[in-house]
């Protein structure tokens, strides 16, 4: 098969879909690998140290699309690639479709064959291929939320871990799943208050454990989110419902009763956000903005800052799904592995996953119906 990696076009989004190690793998097993010069830059890789290992490189993001039979990326794509879309291309990439209606249309009438990386999903509803950059995003939430707190940086001017005699911030995290646990751990680490909101008791008890004691954990509803919020320096929103949009859980109300230069950040943007007062993403160029005399930061592509270290964990899981649907060709792939399978978004011109259906009030059709 032929594969190509196009450099990320997002702002300040420096990871790639594949490493030089991708390559290799890919090459050995038989695939042709076509990579936009310039592509791996920002994760450190140099257009030689793909092509010494075959990789052909390619000047122009135009036809890598063109040429290639399956496309490899990070980000959704942006408006400026949709004109790229055509019948029977696979597209392996983040896509967050619950809150990208122009995308999901484009993917639609292009035929395109759409895998999203974030609804692969593990019989144990894990998601792996989601969940190395949830990793990153939640530690890098309290690392930002941090310095935003800074009297410089807008903020209150509050010491994350107070020193003795003066208390630490607060951070409310809500909820507790891969990103709530990264932001607990750093939130810990530098020595916060920390609570943590989840509907998931069995969730809020396995953290208690492993977290010893170090946190507080909260039932999540409106009334505890209130009462938290109040003395929230620092509220970090990390809600999934797998595929959907992300329910407003940080009501209005709750934001306008933080105090001045307290601090927002939603990672759970990329699924539309868990917070009223944020109404669409920011970007690593202009990361924040003011609303109620809070500070609300809500990057959809955190990683990408620590893109080394994000691209390396990416691709360390995305690369044995890439290689199954290259060998096997995707209907193959993903009749194999129902894991795969739960990553179809839209084929053949359809949306064959519940969750984006429902989000659009549009037709949803069993994957089973077009792999059979
Ligand atoms: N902005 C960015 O750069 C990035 C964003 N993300 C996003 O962060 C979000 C969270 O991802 P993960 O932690 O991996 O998901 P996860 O599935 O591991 O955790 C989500 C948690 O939310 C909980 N939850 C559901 N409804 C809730 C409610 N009403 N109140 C409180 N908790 C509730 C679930 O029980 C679960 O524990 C996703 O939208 C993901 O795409 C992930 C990585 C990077
Ligand atoms: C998960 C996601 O959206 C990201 O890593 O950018
Ligand atoms: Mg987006």
């Amino acid at each position: 098969m032929i594969i190509g990696v196009p450099k990320e076009i997002k702002p300040q989004e420096n990871r790639v879909a594949l490493t030089p190690a991708g390559v290799d793998g890919l090459i050995r097993a038989g695939h042709e690998v076509l990579i936009e010069s310039g592509a791996g830059l920002g994760s450190g890789f140099t257009d030689e140290s793909y092509k010494e290992l075959g990789a052909k490189i390619i000047e122009d993001a135009s036809k890598v699309w063109e040429k290639a039979e399956m496309i490899l990326k990070v980000k959704e794509p942006l408006p400026s690639e949709y004109g790229y879309f055509k019948k029977d291309l696979i597209l392996f990439t983040y896509l967050h479709l619950a809150n990208e209606p122009e995308l999901t249309k484009a993917l639609m009438e292009s035929g395109t064959i759409a895998l999203a990386y974030e609804t692969v999903q593990l019989a144990n509803r894990s998601l792996p291929l989601l969940t190395p950059m949830s990793e990153v995003a939640g530690r890098m939430a309290v690392q930002q939320g941090s310095i935003y707190l800074e009297k410089t940086r807008g903020g209150k001017g509050k010491l994350i871990d107070g020193v003795p005699g003066v208390p630490p911030a607060h951070v409310v995290v809500v909820g507790g799943g891969i990103v709530g646990t990264g932001a607990i751990r750093r939130a810990i680490g530098l020595g916060a208050r920390v609570t943590v909101a989840d509907i998931d008791t069995d969730r809020l008890r396995y953290l208690g454990e492993v977290f010893m004691g170090r946190i507080e954990t909260l039932y999540s509803n409106n009334y505890n989110l209130t009462e938290a919020i109040k003395t929230a320096d620092l509220v970090v929103g990390a809600v999934l419902i797998p595929g959907s949009k992300a329910p407003k859980l940080v009501t209005e109300e709750m934001v306008k009763q933080m105090e001045p230069g307290s601090v927002i950040v939603d990672v759970a943007i990329d699924q539309g956000g868990c917070v009223e007062t944020i109404e669409k993403p920011t970007t690593h160029q202009d990361p924040i903005f003011v609303k109620h005399g809070v500070i609300h930061y809500a990057v959809a592509n955190i990683p990408g800052a620590v893109a080394q270290t994000s691209t390396l964990a990416l691709t360390n899981v995305t690369l044995p799904y890439a290689m199954r649907i290259a060998n096997k060709g995707w209907k193959q792939a993903l009749k194999d592995d129902p894991a795969l399978a739960k990553g179809a978004n839209v084929i053949d011109g359809k949306i064959t996953y519940k969750a984006v259906a429902d989000a659009f009030d549009m037709e949803y059709v069993e994957l089973d119906k077009i792999l059979n």
